[in-house]
């Protein structure tokens, strides 16, 4: 029921799991259920996403097999913990891509980093693949292999910086945890806050209850976009008049406070003004 009703919620991106959400009973039922779906012309304006299982399991290689001959924009790779795993990735899918005609390259990649491993190799995964979009951080899998688990967000904290740090440095997308109390709306959006501070530039969610608040929450105030505006308008007086840096109210504006100001009025024309 939720493969053909979830565009109704508008997330950025869909996202199908035939890993760890489906029992081992269901796999092959559940990617024959995801083959059709990727198909359906509602999911052909949204961007689509499919996690599949590791290609160590018997199911990746059938999962892949599958979601790239039916059109998937974006693989999802758990349990990354080397460069290799990318490599391997992509040359199954680079030969699928041949087999079934669609043109090569054209499927996108995203790398789940869930291990010590995965941490400390984190700048070789993300500068792997021109395939890879992004790279996000899977907290249930990493604090159980780190002998932890889930709390204020310290045991998160050495894990976020690399992640976030290795996309920023291959110029990728960094996306942060599940939160998994789909009730807790003032826990969620301090996680919200916080990973948003850091530089993340999204978060896998789970329950559709959850878009509207990240995207309100990424949303900049009204408040950031008037000061952008003047900023960008100050900007473009300064350039005419040949300077290199202008004040605005006494304050210095340069070339980071401008792409600042610019980034701020892309995400308000990408989510609106924060409610
Ligand atoms: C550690 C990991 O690997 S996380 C990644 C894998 N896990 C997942 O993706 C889990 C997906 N999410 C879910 O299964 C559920 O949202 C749960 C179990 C977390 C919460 O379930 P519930 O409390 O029953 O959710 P809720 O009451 O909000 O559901 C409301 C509606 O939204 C639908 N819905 C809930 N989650 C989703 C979802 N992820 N995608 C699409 N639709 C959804 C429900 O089917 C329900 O529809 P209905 O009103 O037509 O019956
Ligand atoms: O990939 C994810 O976002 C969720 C996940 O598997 C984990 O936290 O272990
Ligand atoms: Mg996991």
């Amino acid at each position: 029921a939720m493969l053909s009703t979830a565009f109704v919620f508008k997330p950025d991106t869909i996202m199908f799991d035939l890993e760890d959400a489906v029992s081992l009973r269901e796999k092959d039922a559940a990617r024959m259920l995801v083959f059709h779906a990727l198909q359906m012309p509602v999911y052909g304006d949204m961007e689509t996403a499919v996690r599949i299982n590791p290609l160590s399991t018997p199911f990746g290689l059938k999962d892949l097999e599958a979601v790239v001959r039916a059109g998937v924009d974006v693989v999802r790779l758990p349990k990354t913990d080397t460069a290799d795993d990318v490599r391997a990735l992509e040359a199954e899918v680079e030969r699928i891509e041949r087999d079934c005609g669609r043109e090569v390259g054209s499927t996108k990649l995203m790398a789940a980093i869930e291990s010590a491993s995965g941490v400390v190799n984190a700048v070789a995964i993300a500068t792997s693949s021109k395939r890879l979009v992004g790279i996000a951080l899977a907290g249930f899998d990493y604090v159980m292999d780190m002998q932890t688990e889930r709390g204020d967000g310290s045991e998160l904290f050495y894990a976020r910086c690399a992640v976030l740090h290795a996309a920023r440095f291959a110029k990728i997308d960094a996306f942060d945890v599940v939160f998994s109390d789909v009730n807790d709306d003032a826990g969620f959006l301090k996680e919200v806050d916080l990973i948003r501070r850091l530089g993340f530039n999204g978060k896998s969610l789970i329950n559709p209850r959850q878009i509207d608040l990240l995207h309100n929450a990424f949303a900049p105030t009204q408040e950031e976009v008037d000061y952008s505006r003047r900023v960008v308008a100050a900007a473009e007086q300064g350039e005419k008049q040949g300077l290199g840096v202008v004040s605005l109210n006494g304050k210095m504006i340069d070339a980071p406070v401008i792409e600042h100001a610019r980034v701020v009025l892309r995400r308000a024309e990408a989510s609106g003004v924060r409610q």
